[in-house]
C-alpha cells in the first residue's frame, strides 16, 4: 500500500500552495519554502523517516492531485467540510482558521447579513468559495484564481466583499496596501478546521499521519511551531485557541 511505498521509495511528495504567507511560501532571503504547512508536513515525513519532496499546486488543483496520485499528502490551507470529506480523507485537524469577510471602507457594508445579496469573491475551488454560497444565499459568488486576484477584484469594484481565511486576508493587506482602504468585518462567518488531505483508500498511511500529528501534540512539538509562525514574535501574535484533535465531522 502507500505506506510501504513511501519508506521504499524514501520520499513524501507533499502538495502546497507555495503563495500562503505563513502557511506555505519561499523565504525571501533563503529562496526556500518555509510556513506552517511546510513544516507539518515534515513532521510526518520524520515519522516516516523519509525526506519531502514538495510540490507547488493551485486551489482548484490540490483534491484531483491528490487523488490522481500525483502527491501522497496535501497540506495547503485545506478546510475540512463535509462534500469535500466524500472525495479525500481528512487528518486529525492541525489548525482552525477563522473564515471573514473583507469590504471597502467607503461600502458602508459593515456586517455579515448586509452582504446577503451582494457580489462576493473567493478563490475558485475553495471551501470559502463553496460556503458562503450557502451561508449567504442570496449573493452572488465570483471565484477567481487565487486570493490575490479576488483582492484586486475588491479593489477594483467588481466585488463587494472577499471572503477567506482571516490570515489570508490580514497578509493580502499587509503585502500589498490597498489603494481603496478595506476592512475585515471582526465576526467570523463560520470557524473552519484545516487538516492533511490523504486518499480515502488508504487508511493505513492515515493512521500513520494522525499518530505522527497526536505524537506532535503530546510532545509540545505542535504548540512550538504554532508559535513560530502565529505567536507573540511574528505579525499574527495568535494565541493558540486548539489542540490536534479528530475533526467532528
Ligand atoms: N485560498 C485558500 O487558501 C483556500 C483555502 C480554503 N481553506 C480551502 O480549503 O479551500
Amino acid at each position: 500500500d502507500q505506506l510501504d511505498d513511501i519508506k521504499a521509495r524514501g520520499e513524501l511528495v507533499c502538495g502546497t500552495l507555495g503563495t500562503s504567507q505563513p502557511f506555505s511560501f519561499q523565504d525571501a532571503a533563503t529562496r526556500q519554502l518555509v510556513g506552517y504547512d511546510v513544516d507539518v508536513c515534515k513532521l510526518v515525513a520524520d515519522k516516516l523517516g523519509v525526506k519531502v519532496n514538495y510540490k507547488l499546486l493551485s486551489v482548484a488543483a490540490r483534491v484531483p492531485e491528490l487523488n490522481e496520485g500525483r502527491v501522497d499528502i496535501l497540506a495547503a490551507n485545506l478546510g475540512y467540510s463535509p462534500d469535500r470529506a466524500q472525495q479525500i480523507a481528512f487528518s486529525h485537524s492541525y489548525y482552525v482558521s477563522p473564515q471573514k469577510l473583507m469590504v471597502r471602507k467607503d461600502s458602508g457594508l459593515d456586517s455579515i447579513e448586509a452582504l446577503n445579496g451582494r457580489r462576493i469573491g473567493a478563490t475558485k475551488g475553495s471551501s470559502s468559495e463553496r460556503e458562503i454560497k450557502r451561508i449567504l444565499d442570496k449573493s452572488q459568488v465570483i471565484g477567481y484564481g487565487d486570493s490575490s486576484a479576488t483582492y484586486l477584484a475588491l479593489q477594483q469594484k467588481k466585488v463587494d466583499a472577499q471572503f477567506a481565511s482571516e490570515l489570508v486576508l490580514v497578509r493580502l493587506v499587509l503585502q500589498s496596501p490597498p489603494t481603496a482602504p478595506v476592512s475585515v468585518i471582526p465576526k467570523a462567518v463560520f470557524d473552519e478546521p484545516w487538516g492533511l488531505g490523504v486518499r480515502k483508500s488508504e487508511p493505513r498511511f492515515l493512521e500513520t499521519v494522525n499518530q505522527a500529528l497526536d505524537e506532535a501534540e503530546a510532545s509540545g512539538a505542535a504548540a512550538k511551531l504554532f508559535d513560530k509562525w502565529f505567536g507573540p514574535e511574528t505579525p499574527y501574535k495568535l494565541e493558540r485557541s486548539f489542540k490536534i484533535g479528530p475533526i467532528a465531522g
